[in-house]
C-alpha cells in the first residue's frame, strides 16, 4: 500500500531534527580534542569533559521531544539516566562516520584508544562505530534513532511504561515510513537501524564495566556524570 507521511508526522520530524541539530557540543569544547597532550590521564580528562558537555546537550535535546515534558518527572530522569550512554555512543558515532574535516575523528579515536579502556571493550566499541558508519544515516534518521533510544520504556525505575511506549511508537512509526521512502531498494533498512539499538544495549553493559575499571584506578568523574551514572 502507498506509504505516506502525514502533515503532523512531518511537523514532528521537523521539531526533533531541528532540536537535534541545535543541541550540539560547543565547538570550543570539541576543539579541545586537538590539544597536544596525549597521556592516558589527559585523554581521560578530555573525554570526561566531552561526555559532561554531551550530557548537558542531551538534557536540553530531550526537552524538545514532543510529549517528553508531559511524562512523570521521575520517569523523565529514569529515561535520561537509562539512555545517556547509548545516546552518547550514537552521537560520538557521528563524529566517526562524518569524517570531520577538523581532524576531530582521528584524535577522538586516538584518545578513546588511549584512555585506560581495556582492549576487550575496544573491539565491540569500534565495530559499532563501523556498523553505524556503514548505514550512511541521514540526519533525520540519526535524530529519530536517538529519540527512540531515549524513549525506551523498559529502562530501570520507569513507572508509567505505557506512556513512554506511546511516545516511542509515534517516533518508530514515522521512522519506519521514512526508511521505506528513503531506501526503497533496501526493505531491510529499518530493521537494520533497529538492530543497532540492540547493539547499543550490549555496549551499555560493557560501559558499566568500563566505569568500574576506571574507578578502581581512581579516575574521577564530574558531578553531572556521577549523578547520571550513579557513581561515587
Ligand atoms: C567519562 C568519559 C571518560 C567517558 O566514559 N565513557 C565514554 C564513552 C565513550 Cl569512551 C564512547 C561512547 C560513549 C561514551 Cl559515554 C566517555 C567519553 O564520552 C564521550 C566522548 C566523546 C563525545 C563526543 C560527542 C560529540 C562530539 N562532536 C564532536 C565534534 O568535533 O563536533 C566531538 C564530540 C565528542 C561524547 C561522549
Amino acid at each position: 500500500e502507498k506509504v505516506e507521511i502525514t502533515k503532523e508526522q512531518q511537523a514532528l520530524v521537523k521539531v526533533v531534527v531541528e532540536a537535534y541539530n541545535r543541541h550540539q557540543i560547543p565547538q570550543d569544547v570539541a576543539k579541545k580534542l586537538l590539544q597536544d597532550q596525549y597521556s592516558a590521564e589527559e585523554n581521560f580528562l578530555l573525554l570526561t569533559e566531552m561526555a559532561t558537555s554531551q550530557v548537558q546537550v542531551l538534557v536540553e535535546f530531550t526537552k524538545n521531544i514532543p510529549g517528553f515534558l508531559s511524562l512523570d518527572r521521575e520517569d523523565q530522569i529514569a529515561l535520561l539516566k537509562g539512555s545517556a550512554v547509548e545516546a552518547m555512543f550514537l552521537r560520538s558515532a557521528q563524529v566517526f562516520s562524518k569524517k570531520m574535516p577538523n581532524g576531530h575523528t582521528e584524535v577522538l579515536e586516538e584518545r578513546i584508544r588511549k584512555s585506560g579502556i581495556s582492549e576487550e571493550f575496544m573491539t565491540p566499541m569500534f565495530n559499532f562505530y563501523k556498523s553505524i558508519g556503514e548505514l550512511h544515516m541521514v540526519e533525520e534518521e540519526q535524530a529519530l534513532l536517538t529519540t527512540i533510544t531515549i524513549l525506551t520504556p523498559d529502562r530501570p525505575y520507569v513507572k508509567d511504561q505505557q506512556a513512554v511506549e506511546r511516545l516511542q511508537e509515534t517516533i518508530l512509526d514515522v521512522l519506519r515510513k521514512m526508511c521505506v521512502l528513503q531506501h526503497p531498494q533496501d526493505p531491510q533498512y529499518f530493521a537494520r537501524l533497529l538492530g543497532r539499538l540492540t547493539e547499543l544495549r550490549t555496549l551499555s553493559h560493557y560501559h558499566a564495566e568500563m566505569l568500574t575499571s576506571w574507578r578502581v584506578n581512581d579516575h574521577k568523574f564530574t558531578p553531572l556524570l556521577c549523578e547520571i551514572w550513579d557513581v561515587q
